[in-house]
């Protein structure tokens, strides 16, 4: 990687009693990024994250934030990163805007940034009301707002739409890409919502099972998925070896479907073949292997797993 990259973690692993939560995970993310970190349910996506925030130490293994260890950063740490994890913690009496400035406050940042989050984070006609009344979509909104209060350069984000419905989804989803886009912070955020993920990220890596089982970019990706045509036939078996036979390939039956991997053959082509030898065509389309196909391929999990 040409540039220096602002998160890198190097064989990182923890260890809980018997068995391993990370193993051997090597990650960096590059300044600017989006990085969707996804996994299923106990993959170790949360372990990684509090390894990172030093909130438990790892077993073995380096994490450097802006080329540096969390020793020579010291307090630095927290003046260049935010994170949340899980569900963000409020003073239920008091209101969005005095929860901010107290945490500006307690923390010696300038108060004067309180208003420009609200603004920010949509929250400017609930800032007066109190915390206790607000549904989880705007305390996910608060969080972010409070975090973002001393002007981060990184922010990571565990499972930020935790709970949510499709429309607070959908907030945050546009949120983070506002920050990143017009306040240039790099973001890491983790969760188990492939759609999510494939929606916002510019580059993902994949967590089974404490283990990183695969790393690319959007851009890698859609180079990368695999294309083919999908058919069903009066005859499988038949139509299998005509299709082989006939464009020299090696068609596979995957799910009732029989798959045609050359991308260069046209379905009009294989169609008319079809017919002509006698075999009844009830599907045929052309397939694009989704983020899905190919995290399914990878840990065996569903979409929201
Ligand atoms: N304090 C702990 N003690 C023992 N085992 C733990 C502890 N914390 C996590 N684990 C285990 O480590 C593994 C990874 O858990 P982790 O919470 O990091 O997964 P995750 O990917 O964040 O999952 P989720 O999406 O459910 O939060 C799991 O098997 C979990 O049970």
């Amino acid at each position: 990687m040409s540039q220096q990259a602002i998160l890198s973690l190097s064989n990182l692993s923890k260890r809980y009693d018997d068995h391993w939560a990370v193993q051997n995970l090597n990650i960096q993310v590059a300044p600017g990024a989006i990085f969707g970190f996804l996994g299923r349910n106990g993959a170790g996506k949360t372990t990684t994250i509090r390894m990172i925030m030093n909130l438990i130490r790892p077993t073995s293994g380096e994490i450097r934030l802006f080329g540096k260890t969390n020793k020579e950063l010291k307090a630095d740490l927290f003046k260049r990163m935010a994170a949340t994890i899980e569900y963000p913690g409020f003073y239920l009496n008091l209101t969005a805007r005095e929860n901010l400035l107290y945490c500006a406050k307690m923390r010696n940042l300038s108060t004067r940034k309180v208003n420009e989050m609200l603004e920010l984070f949509d929250l400017k006609e609930a800032a007066n009301r109190l915390t206790r009344e607000f549904s989880l979509g705007m305390k996910q909104r608060l969080g972010l707002a409070r975090a973002l209060l001393h002007e981060p350069e990184l922010m990571i984000l565990d499972e930020p739409t935790n709970g949510l419905d499709p429309a607070g989804i959908q907030e945050i989803r546009e949120m983070i890409k506002k920050l990143n886009r017009e306040k240039g912070i790099t973001i890491l955020f983790s969760s188990h919502i492939l759609s999510e993920v494939e929606q916002i990220s510019s580059k993902v890596a994949i967590i089974h099972e404490g283990k990183l089982v695969d790393e690319f970019t959007l851009e890698q990706f859609k180079k990368e998925s695999k294309h083919f045509i999908a058919l069903k036939a009066s005859n499988q078996t038949g139509a299998v070896q005509l299709l082989n036979s006939k464009f020299n390939t090696r068609c596979q039956v995957m799910d009732g479907l029989i798959q045609i991997p050359d991308v260069k053959i046209q379905p009009e082509i294989v169609n008319r073949i079809l017919i002509e030898n006698g075999i009844d065509i009830s599907h045929l389309s052309l397939y694009s292997e989704t983020l899905e196909d190919r995290f399914m391929r990878l840990t065996g999990g569903k979409d929201h797993v």
